[in-house]
């Protein structure tokens, strides 16, 4: 007890009444404790623990007092308020030192800091939302106009409950970027929760208090953040929630979701209800096939495809330039980026630490979305700042630029020499190939990545009809390479075809190391197949997309648009659709469809009829 004073024994020797005296011991005893353990930290300075230890203990005291004060101004529900009274009631009584102290401190701040009343005033006015969608977005029209009927439900409805929509789409097509935008139209808070990789349900609710290290759940820590109870908020990338050991996440999704559970969210660490049935909420999704079921059936699905390289350069000059300027303090007066050097940027890829990487799926590729490209546009920036700095460098006392030619002119030629030392060209697979030799076939599939041009080749050699397969086929590709062959063989006679009964036949499919399936390449591997059976070659300039039955027919297949933007962006001009997917292709934006040249087809006959170089070829036609 060397740390009281004189006055204190006093105090102790005058107080009669034992309790007191026990209270006033165990309190003297703290202090001598948390002294002690000053003291070893700071060796030879008896004086600075003396000074925090009497600053600490009025500082403790508050800290549960501001914390009744903030929870007396809340307004909670009375079964709420009860429970979160008690527990108050609890950490009164509590000694300091016990370890339940902290613990149920942390939850008591976080309950005062949850936004139960407090909510933003909704602002919709149809116009002014679709000048902010107009202002911040280029095309994707569809969309906008989507995203406004759904603003004008929430206006005439004054509610968003049971309204979930969920953008889907390849990466970096403005997925986020649109949900930020109705956050800005409503006039509400903007709060983003990424999903990508959870597989605990523990991370959507937390954990129960009784665990060490108890943590609330991703959505209740957010709405801390928030600080409203009203916000647009974005589930983003719900197609990566995977069941693990502890539970399902997505499970825990569907009572974040469902309007009729909603008003009471149960978070395990909260482990009081919360009513989340203000909150706007609006997912994201690479690939929607990859979502549960039940989750799937709760959401309105906005489909996104990917930009051609016209709408690429559109958003590039009218919104990429401009953010990218001013985030790197250019002026637009000192730069002019043209067209072409545009379009040079945007088949440029970051390569790890300017390395060459590992043969990757974008490098096949070009990019659906702008992501890359926005990137771009910033290492164009940087090295103009750079050059703008050298300059007033080479003049420290000029306060304007010194003799410089403004604004700077970035073409193509200099687009190759500025990306050239970190980034590098995308390998453009339809030029590589070409010129196609019989057997090879331009076919089209859809990745979360975006749609892309897939070629098939097939070669033969003297054998017994064998057919070997390499790429990673998975087992649908592989079925559909037999049916390839089985219609062949059926047909070949009929349409004066050689069989390729004596050969051994090897499909591939490049890009190796990527995984393959679908039944989408039935016509492109019956095509290659023919082509090889001929010996003439396929149009070079022609991609094909479509299922194939024994008989010939040729059966709808999905991503019809991203598979004619994919062909587009590679430059091919011809496409071969099934005809059942007729419906899809003419929502294609009309610009696109004028610049190719779309076939339907309904049968392999005319598939063939379409793709080969030189027709009629078949005895039929
Ligand atoms: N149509 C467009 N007009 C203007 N800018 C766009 C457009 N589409 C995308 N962008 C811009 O591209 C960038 C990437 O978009 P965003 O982050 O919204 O992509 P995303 O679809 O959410 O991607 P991910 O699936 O990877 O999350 C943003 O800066 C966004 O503003």
């Amino acid at each position: 007890m060397k740390h009281l004073e004189f006055s204190q024994f006093l105090e102790f020797l005058g107080t009669k009444n034992v309790e007191k005296r026990l209270e006033m011991c165990e309190k003297w005893m703290q202090m001598g404790s948390e002294t002690k353990a000053l003291q070893l930290r700071l060796p030879g300075n008896s004086e600075i623990p003396k000074k925090i230890n009497k600053r600490k203990i009025p500082n403790s005291k508050n800290q549960v007092e501001q914390l009744e004060e903030k929870l007396n101004a809340i307004e909670f529900t009375d079964e709420v308020s009860d429970r979160v009274f008690s527990e108050l009631h609890r950490l009164k009584n509590m000694n300091s030192q016990q370890s339940e102290y902290n613990i149920l401190m942390n939850w008591l701040e976080l309950v005062s800091n949850l936004p139960w009343n407090t909510s933003t005033v909704d602002d919709i006015e149809i116009g002014k939302a679709r000048k902010i969608l107009e202002d911040s977005h280029e095309s994707m029209d569809d969309v906008k106009q989507r995203v406004l009927e759904h603003l004008a439900v929430c206006k005439i409805n004054n509610s968003v409950k049971g309204m979930i929509l969920c953008f889907t789409g390849p990466p970096g097509i403005g997925k986020t970027s649109i949900a930020k935008a109705i956050a800005e139209s409503m006039g509400r808070k903007f709060q983003r929760v990424s999903l990508g990789g959870i597989r605990d349900e523990s991370d959507i609710r937390g954990h129960r208090r009784t665990y060490v290290a108890a943590m609330p759940g991703r959505i209740i820590e957010a709405l801390k953040h928030c600080k409203s109870n009203n916000p647009v908020f974005l589930l983003d990338e719900v197609d990566k929630l995977y069941v693990g050991n502890q539970g399902s996440p997505s499970a825990a999704l569907l009572e974040l979701l469902d309007p009729e559970q909603n008003s009471t969210f149960h978070d395990h660490y909260l482990n009081i209800p919360f009513d989340v049935s203000k909150i706007m909420f609006i997912a994201t999704a690479n690939d929607i096939e990859r979502l549960e079921p039940a989750l799937k059936d709760r959401l309105e699905i906005i489909e996104m495809s990917g930009y051609s390289m016209k709408e690429k350069v559109k958003i590039c000059e009218n919104h990429l330039v401009t953010r990218q300027l001013s985030k790197h303090c250019i002026s637009p007066d000192y730069v002019n980026l043209d067209r072409q050097a545009i379009m040079a940027m945007s088949e440029f890829l970051q390569s790890e630490n300017g390395q060459p990487c590992r043969a990757k799926l974008e490098e096949y590729t070009m990019e659906a979305g702008v992501r890359q490209l926005e990137r771009n546009v910033g290492a164009v920036c940087r090295h103009v700042a750079l050059r703008l700095a050298e300059a007033l460098n080479s003049d420290p006392s000029a306060d304007v630029l010194p003799d410089m030619e403004l604004p700077i002119q970035i073409r193509e030629s200099d687009i190759h020499k500025i990306l050239k030392a970190k980034h590098m060209k995308q390998v453009k697979i339809v030029e590589k190939m070409r010129p196609l030799p019989p057997g090879v076939c331009f076919g089209l599939s859809v990745t979360t990545n975006g749609g892309r041009v897939m070629p098939i080749e097939a070669s033969k050699c003297k054998g017994t009809g064998k057919i070997v397969t390499t790429g990673h086929l998975g087992k649908v590709l592989e079925e559909s390479i037999l049916v390839a062959k089985g219609w062949l063989g059926a047909n070949a006679e009929k349409l004066g075809l050689k069989t390729l009964e004596e050969n051994d036949i090897h499909v591939h499919l490049p890009a190796g190391a990527i995984n393959k399936d679908g039944p989408s390449a039935g016509t492109g591997l019956a095509c290659a197949l023919v082509s090889l059976a001929m010996g003439v070659p396929l149009r070079s300039d022609a991609a094909v997309t479509g299922e194939i039955s024994l008989t010939g027919h040729v059966l709808p297949i999905g991503g019809v648009k991203e598979k004619v933007l994919a062909a587009q962006r590679e430059g091919l001009r011809r496409v071969v659709l099934p005809k059942t997917n007729e419906e899809e292709y003419l929502k294609i934006d009309e610009d696109i469809r004028n610049e190719m040249d779309v076939v339907l087809a309904d049968t392999v006959e005319d598939v063939i009829e379409a793709m080969m170089e030189k027709a009629p070829v078949l005895a039929k036609l």
